[in-house]
C-alpha cells in the first residue's frame, strides 16, 4: 500500500503520510523501519537529535528499493544555527545516512531567544543551491518566525512541521501556513500515547467507518489538509496507519474532533517561543 502524493509550493512531490522515527534506534529500530518500508512507507522523518539517522539510512539501503523512491526528511539541531555550522551539519547528516541528498531538510526549532534562525535559513537556501537538499522547510515556526525568514531572504519554506493532535488542534497555525502557501506536517499526530484514541467521539467514528481510532485520527489530519508522520514500532499499526485512503470524514465530524482541544493539550508543554533544545 502506497500513499498518494501531494505537490509542495516548490513543485516537488511528497507522500501524504510518513513514518516518524523519534527514538527508533539500533538493531530493533532497523527491523521496525524495514517493516514500515515493506508496508509501503516512503516518507521517512528523522532528525539529528533522534540519533536515528543511521538506522533510517541503513534501512533504505537494506530495503533493496532505489533511493529515488524514498522521501527522506531530517532536521537541523539548535546548536548548529550559525551559517557555517549549519552547512557542515547538513553534510555530516548526509554522511551519517549514507545519502547524497535530502528530499526535505527542516530547521528543527526556531529558538527565538538565540536569534540565529535567519542565518540557519540562509544556510538551508545555500545547501539547496548546492544540490544537497531538494526542498527546505522549518518546524515549530510561529507566524512571526515565518515572516522574518521570508522577508529577509524572499524564500518561503515548503513545509512547517508542528505539533497537532486531537488535544492540540492548531486551527490558527494551520491557517497561517496555508495563507503563505506552506504545507503543514503534524508531529505527534496520534498524541504520542495520550488518551485521544479512547475519546468516545473517536471510538464512535471508528465504529461508524469500520476503522480503528488511530485511522480516524489520521484521516482527520488528511481531511484538514495536514500531512501526518505517525511513529509506530508495530507492524500491524504501521499497515493500519497507511490504510486510510478509502474513506473521508464529513466537515461536521472534523469539527467534533476539533472540539476535543484542551488549553493545556500540548505534549510536554513545548512552546516554540520558549523551547530550548537539549545540548
Ligand atoms: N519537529 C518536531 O519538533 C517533532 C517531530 N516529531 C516527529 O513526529 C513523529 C511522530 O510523533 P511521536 O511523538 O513519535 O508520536 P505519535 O503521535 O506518532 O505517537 C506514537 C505512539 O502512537 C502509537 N501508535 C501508532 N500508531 C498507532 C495505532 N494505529 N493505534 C494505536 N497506537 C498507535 C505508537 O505505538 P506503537 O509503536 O505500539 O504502534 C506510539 O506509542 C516522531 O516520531 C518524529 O519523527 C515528534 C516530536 C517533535
Ligand atoms: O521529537 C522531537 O522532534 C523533539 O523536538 C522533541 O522535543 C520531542 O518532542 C521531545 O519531547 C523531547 O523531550
Amino acid at each position: 500500500m502506497k500513499a498518494p502524493l501531494l505537490t509542495m509550493n516548490d513543485g516537488h512531490e511528497i507522500p501524504t503520510i510518513g513514518l516518524g522515527t523519534y527514538q527508533i534506534r539500533g538493531g530493533s529500530g532497523l527491523d521496525q523501519v524495514l517493516t514500515a518500508i515493506q508496508s509501503g512507507y516512503r516518507l521517512l522523518d528523522t532528525s539529528t537529535n533522534y540519533d536515528s539517522e543511521g538506522v533510517v539510512g541503513e534501512a533504505i539501503r537494506r530495503s533493496g528499493i532505489p533511493r529515488s523512491e524514498f522521501f527522506v526528511t531530517t532536521k537541523l539541531p539548535g546548536k548548529y544555527h550559525h551559517y557555517e555550522d549549519a552547512l557542515s551539519m547538513i553534510q555530516e547528516s548526509l554522511f551519517r545516512m549514507g545519502l547524497e541528498y535530502f528530499d526535505l531538510y527542516l530547521i528543527h526549532w526556531p529558538l527565538p531567544k538565540r536569534g540565529l534562525y535567519v542565518e540557519a535559513w540562509e544556510a538551508l537556501i545555500r545547501a539547496q543551491k548546492l544540490g544537497l537538499i531538494r526542498s527546505i522547510g522549518v518546524s515549530n515556526f510561529e507566524p512571526e518566525h515565518l515572516d522574518k525568514i521570508i522577508d529577509k531572504t524572499g524564500v518561503t519554506p515548503a513545509v512547517n512541521q508542528i505539533e497537532i493532535h486531537p488535544y492540540w488542534v492548531q486551527k490558527r497555525m494551520l491557517e497561517e501556513n496555508k495563507k503563505r502557501g506552506i504545507l503543514t506536517e503534524a508531529w505527534s499526530p496520534m498524541g504520542r500515547g495520550n488518551d485521544a484514541l479512547q475519546e468516545p467521539i473517536i471510538t464512535e467514528l471508528a465504529t461508524k467507518y469500520k476503522k480503528t481510532s488511530g485511522q480516524i485520527v489520521l484521516r482527520w489530519h488528511i481531511d484538514r489538509g495536514i500531512l501526518p508522520i505517525p511513529k509506530s514500532r508495530d507492524f500491524i499499526h504501521q499497515r493500519e496507519n497507511l490504510n486510510i485512503f478509502d474513506f473521508e470524514l464529513t466537515q461536521e465530524e472534523i469539527e467534533q474532533i476539533n472540539s476535543l482541544e484542551k488549553s493545556d493539550g500540548r505534549i510536554d508543554n513545548q512552546d516554540p517561543n520558549e523551547y530550548e533544545e537539549f545540548e
